[in-house]
């Protein structure tokens, strides 16, 4: 998929098994959207073939519309009308939708339901979007940023509403530039950056094994001064310290056990007090740094 000369998609192969649950993790400007909206149908693909549930999304839109649910970055609803409105609306051109009344109150939506959609705020927005996403009982949701602006409390909300519509056998396939959201709720991921697909697994395989570890120290009292410099030259090539704070510092290096015994042989030489000292698994971001040498969420 190109832009005029800008490539957002480049040869960019995957497929998602029905019933699961599907992230495409990257950072801003990866071609996350660029992807969702082609398999959406509102993209041509200059090149290669899409085909959703066995159809061509441009060829067979309309079969395949009724059949999947679409939540856009933003917008999708007109500015002026009130949320419950739109949604009833949304419902009234569906078969068999649900009951709105129960996606309002299962999505808080309740108390801003005359609330016109340009005064709702940037979490709400979400909410309403999710609503008319599910609300004609799709077999396949397409959710962007699902949780975009969203306080701590409405993301689990979002978050336990997504687990239940894939334990009902829908098939989700979302964005997102959370690590925590793709590795709570993704069956696969597949990691994307500039355009290209990086890798893929579920998260148990992507953060298995691989190169490195990370190790998290804390300290009873500041580190002296050039602490994380004189622990990098401790720990030798191929190891990054970054200090978090005054007392904590995080450590990615070779994955054996002597990493750690020089870590804490350097506490005892340099008369620093380990509060803790943990070998921590690797995560979604380590997987990514390994691959790009760029951090997903700097
Ligand atoms: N309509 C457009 N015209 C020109 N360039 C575009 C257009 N839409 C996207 N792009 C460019 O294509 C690339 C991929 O964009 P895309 O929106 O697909 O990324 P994304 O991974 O979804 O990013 P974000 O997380 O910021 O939403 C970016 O470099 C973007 O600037």
């Amino acid at each position: 998929m190109r832009y005029g000369d800008k490539v957002a998609v480049d040869g960019l192969s995957l497929e998602v098994a029905r019933g699961s649950v599907t992230a495409v993790l990257g950072p801003n400007g990866a071609g996350k959207t660029t992807t969702l909206e082609t398999c959406e149908g509102y993209r041509k693909p200059q090149s290669g073939s899409v085909r959703v549930l066995g159809l061509d999304p441009q060829r067979d839109r309309r079969d395949l519309l009724p059949r999947i649910g679409v939540m856009l970055q933003s917008g999708g609803a007109w500015s002026g009308v009130r949320a419950r409105e739109m949604l009833d609306h949304v419902a009234r051109l569906h078969a068999h939708p649900l009951d709105t009344g129960m996606l309002s109150d299962r999505l808080g939506l309740d108390d801003c339901g005359s609330t016109p959609y340009r005064r709702l705020s940037g979490g709400q927005q979400q909410r309403l979007g999710l609503a008319m996403a599910l609300v004609g009982r799709p077999e396949l949701l397409f959710v962007d940023e699902p949780t975009a602006g969203m306080d701590p409390a409405a993301r689990r909300t979002t978050w336990e509403l997504l687990e239940e519509i894939r334990a009902d056998g829908v098939t989700v396939v979302l964005t997102t530039h959370h690590l925590d959201e793709a590795e709570r709720l993704a069956d696969t991921v597949h990691i994307i950056d500039r355009g290209r697909l990086i890798a893929s697994g579920t998260p148990a395989e992507l953060t298995r094994g691989g190169r490195s570890a990370t190790i998290r120290l804390v300290v009873t009292r500041p580190f002296p001064d050039g602490a994380p410099e004189s622990l990098r030259i401790a720990l030798g090539e191929g190891t990054e310290v970054r200090q978090l704070d005054a007392v904590s510092m995080l450590i990615s290096g070779p994955a054996d056990s002597t990493t750690l015994s020089t870590v804490s042989r350097w506490c005892e030489e340099h008369d620093v007090l380990p509060e803790s000292l943990s070998l921590g698994q690797r995560t979604l971001e380590d997987v990514f740094l390994e691959l790009t040498g760029r951090e997903l969420e700097p």
